[in-house]
């Protein structure tokens, strides 16, 4: 089996400690079955590759005036949001600490187990070619004293249901597509890297390929989560091409636009029972504040767990504004980093040459933050992000003209940086 390295990826910051979880390198099969996949394909083959060094995490603020530390800053796991997932501290952990006898190879076996489960009973295979390998020189591990921090489980807050796996040692599996590959692998090479997650390229389990990144989530502690999908245009025009040559109308999309509004369909619509993708697309713009503000929170979870998707009417900035005070539950600190973040983003943004160049449509900003004062912001879901020919580039800002690609993403930005500077003298 051949390991091509990603020629992007990132170095470990502490060295080479570290190995990949995965289990086997294959060709791309069972792609997930996106519209965009198939229709906006990039050209470039898709690498047979593993990646078996950690890209550093993306900046995470930490409140540790208010606070104090965080659970997870004493643990062994502990990390501030820069640099290894749990499992990868778990290492230099037990290698700093090493005294007893264990072999080698036991120890790359506890190592993998105790990334995510007990010591006992676990019966993940170690690829052990690669442990030797990173490891051939460090002898005599024993396992750590301190317990390890069991992580919270990992939770989708929309999307596809049934596209993503949990991987091993924080990272997570998302069904392959091909256009979201190219982007990941471009974003590894981009001013936005510490925007996105973490990528390690594609890996097959049972028979369906994944493309493999890091789970922002894997830090926090009981995170609470909102998905918010950035800009004026939430479909390609090459959908809206390809909805007038070949038009599709879908029942499922009239169900689901029904079971908002009776009235929406038109007649025409209602005879058919079915809608156009694009239409039913341009609809959901206009009732939530997609086609106002240039943004639309898709959905939240909260601290005690319950999970909010219903924000297909939220269209108002007061309303928003509302939902989003009631998202950081009021607290003006927290608040406050994620408009640092967004403003950081938004100067990233602006620099970007991949930004510059890529029509960036459905992509979502992944807001993340927990009981510690920990927050984060990444952009995820490139799955109808697609190069522009050049040599044309996007300001992000402009009004959408069948035609000029431009997609509101920045004017979405500034109005949502704009709604958090109002609100934080009322917090
Ligand atoms: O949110 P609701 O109203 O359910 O509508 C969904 C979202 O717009 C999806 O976008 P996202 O993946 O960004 O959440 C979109 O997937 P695409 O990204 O494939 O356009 C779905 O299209 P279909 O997958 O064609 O059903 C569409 O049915
Ligand atoms: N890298 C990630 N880390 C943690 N959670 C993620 C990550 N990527 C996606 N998610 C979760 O999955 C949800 C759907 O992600 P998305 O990429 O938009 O999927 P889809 O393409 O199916 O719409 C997000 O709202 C978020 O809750």
């Amino acid at each position: 089996m051949t390991k091509t390295p990603l020629a992007a990826a990132p170095r470990a910051s502490m060295g080479d400690v570290y190995f990949t979880p995965l289990d086997k390198v294959v060709e791309p099969r069972n792609r997930v079955h996106h519209a965009q996949c198939s229709s906006f394909t990039c050209n470039a083959a898709v690498p047979q590759l593993l990646v078996t060094c950690e890209p550093s995490r993306s900046p995470i603020e930490t409140n540790a005036i208010r606070n104090g530390p965080s659970p997870d800053e004493d643990s062994v796991c502990s990390d501030s949001g820069i640099g290894f997932p749990p499992a990868s501290s778990l290492v230099l952990q037990k290698l700093s600490n090493s005294s007893s006898t264990s072999s080698l190879e036991e120890c790359a076996n506890d190592l993998i187990c105790w990334g995510e489960h007990s010591s006992t009973g676990c019966t993940d295979q170690v690829p052990k070619g690669c442990v030797w390998k990173k490891n051939r020189s460090m002898v005599n591990l024993s396992p750590p004293a301190v317990p390890v921090k069991k992580r919270s489980p990992w939770v989708q807050v929309v999307g596809h249901a049934g596209n993503f796996q949990t991987g091993r040692d924080g990272k997570l599996l998302k069904k392959y597509c091909e256009c979201e590959q190219q982007c990941l692998q471009k974003l590894m090479n981009d001013k936005l890297r510490p925007y996105v997650p973490g990528y390690y390229g594609v890996t097959q389990k049972d028979e369906q390929d994944y493309n493999v990144m890091d789970d922002l989530l894997a830090d926090f502690d009981s995170p609470c989560i909102m998905d918010c999908k950035m800009g004026s245009r939430t479909y390609l025009e090459e959908e809206l091409k390809k909805a007038r040559e070949h038009p599709q109308p879908r029942k499922d999309m009239y169900d689901k636009m029904v079971a908002v509004d009776p009235e929406a369909p038109t007649a025409e619509e209602q005879a058919q029972q079915a809608v156009l993708k694009t239409r039913y697309m341009q609809w959901r713009e206009t009732l939530s504040s997609t086609a106002t503000l240039g943004f639309r929170i898709e959905g939240i979870k909260k601290v005690d767990g319950s999970c909010n998707t219903n924000f297909k009417k939220t269209r108002g900035k007061d309303e928003v504004m509302r939902v989003l005070e009631d998202f950081v539950d009021s607290d003006a600190i927290i608040l406050r980093s994620y408009h640092q973040r967004l403003k950081e983003l938004r100067l990233v943004l602006e620099k970007s040459d991949f930004f510059k160049t890529h029509e960036v449509v459905g992509s979502s900003l992944l807001f993340v933050h927990d009981r510690s004062g920990k927050v984060g912001v990444w952009m995820i879901d490139f799955g109808k992000t697609v190069p522009l020919p050049s040599p044309l580039i996007l300001d992000h800002r402009s009004p959408w003209v069948e035609g000029n690609r431009e997609d509101g993403y920045l004017w979405g930005l500034d109005n949502f940086i704009d709604i958090l500077t109002s609100m934080l003298p009322m917090l």
